[in-house]
């Protein structure tokens, strides 16, 4: 099994810096995803692993060997595209064992190797379609197929299921996760959707504008946000974010009847705090009143006042509450996520929970 190791990674195009000093490592048989919006670089990084573009700098290596000058081929790596790339007059076993030929690997060879593929894959019905005589979701089961006869112990796949629909986009997904892991394959996996990123991978890249904003596995990306971008990007709906100055925080300080306290400067700091986490409390410190209500089934969506200010509350199960309703509304102090308003970071040591307001406080310790 090969790792992968990007080191001080950088590609320009003529005046554009798409990639900044991209460092990262993906442990062999493990999956990474890189996620973020358009944009930000996450196709280019993968292009340049897998050589079909240049390096401006930076290194770049795949089982510990150096393969930044190396050409595609040389890399021994499958790619996976969103466009699937089928050949549309070969049937589904010419266009899985393609790439096999082309290399000139024995027939004997091709043939246990397509088996196991279509066996994993389930494609034993369809072996003499063409693919425009498959489903969507079929083809990309092709495409997967050529990546997994290929052998490779390194596979990146460039948003593969952005042309399914929902349900088999989660299909799919679970099936790429077990192949993975089944197969032992070092996978680079990229996407925009932060729900198929949380899902799939061992390591998240979040990237913006070209640079790297956090990596971390999923829980942490999701437990301990490096930056309000982060914190925004991951989550549905997206965190609720408060100046502490004079933003809602302080309205949620102000209007309190509890003890709550901000002590030191709240000043240049925002207070972060997920829907999921805000609960209606009769005795909460917040009072709010609800403005909307988003109903989901499940769940629902509550879009609350506090003061002039807004804050999102989702609520699990059956809504008992109606617009218009007066409410409470309080949190757990380890809900609390405090960011540098200044250049977004968070902030660990500056906050405690006020002991006297019952944990459910806020002070900022100077
Ligand atoms: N061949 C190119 N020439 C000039 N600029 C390019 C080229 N390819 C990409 N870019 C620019 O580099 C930036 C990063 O593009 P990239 O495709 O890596 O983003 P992405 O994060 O994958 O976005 P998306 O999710 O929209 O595919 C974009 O601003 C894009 O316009």
């Amino acid at each position: 099994m090969s790792g992968i190791e990007i080191r001080n990674l950088n590609k320009r195009w003529t005046t554009f810096d798409a990639v900044k000093d991209v460092n990262f490592e993906v442990k062999p048989g493990s999956l990474t995803v890189l996620l973020g919006p358009s944009g930000c670089g996450k196709s280019t990084t993968l292009r340049l692993i897998a050589g079909l573009d240049a390096v401006t700098s930076g290194q770049i290596f795949i089982g510990g060997k150096d393969v930044t000058g190396q050409p595609p081929a040389k890399r021994g790596l499958a790619m996976v595209f969103q466009s699937y790339a089928l050949f549309p007059h070969l049937s589904v076993a010419e266009n899985i064992i393609f790439g096999l030929k082309v290399r000139r690997v024995p027939a004997g060879e091709r043939t246990r190797r397509l088996k196991k593929a279509v066996d994993i894959l389930g494609l034993g019905a369809l072996l003499d379609r063409k693919p425009s005589q498959l489903s969507g979701g079929q083809q990309q089961r092709v495409a997967l197929g050529r990546a997994i006869v290929a052998e490779a112990s390194v596979c990146l796949m460039d948003e593969p299921l952005s042309n399914l629909d929902a349900q088999l986009r989660h299909e799919m997904r679970k099936e790429i996760r077990t192949i993975q892991q089944a197969l032992g394959m070092t996978m680079v996996y990229v996407t925009h959707d932060q729900i198929e990123a949380m899902s799939l991978a061992d390591q998240v890249i979040l990237m913006r504008n070209g640079r790297i904003e956090q990596k971390a596995d999923p829980v942490g990306l999701y437990l301990r946000p490096a930056t309000s971008f982060a914190a925004r990007f991951i989550g549905t709906p997206p965190m609720n974010l408060v100046s502490l100055a004079d933003g809602p925080a302080g309205a949620i300080v102000k209007g309190s009847s509890g003890p709550a306290l901000i002590e030191g400067k709240g000043e240049g700091l925002s207070l972060g705090l997920r829907p999921e986490e805000i609960r209606i409390e009769q005795d909460g410190v917040v009072p709010a009143v609800i403005r909307s209500i988003e109903y989901h089934g499940a769940d629902s969506i509550l879009e609350c006042s506090v003061g002039d200010q807004i804050l999102q509350v989702r609520v699990e199960g059956i809504r008992r509450q109606s617009v218009g309703d007066q409410i409470r509304l309080g949190w757990l102090p380890d809900a609390m996520h405090v960011f540098d308003e200044s250049d977004g970071n968070r902030v660990e040591r500056r906050v405690l929970v006020g002991q006297a307001a019952g944990e459910r406080a806020l002070r900022v310790v100077p």
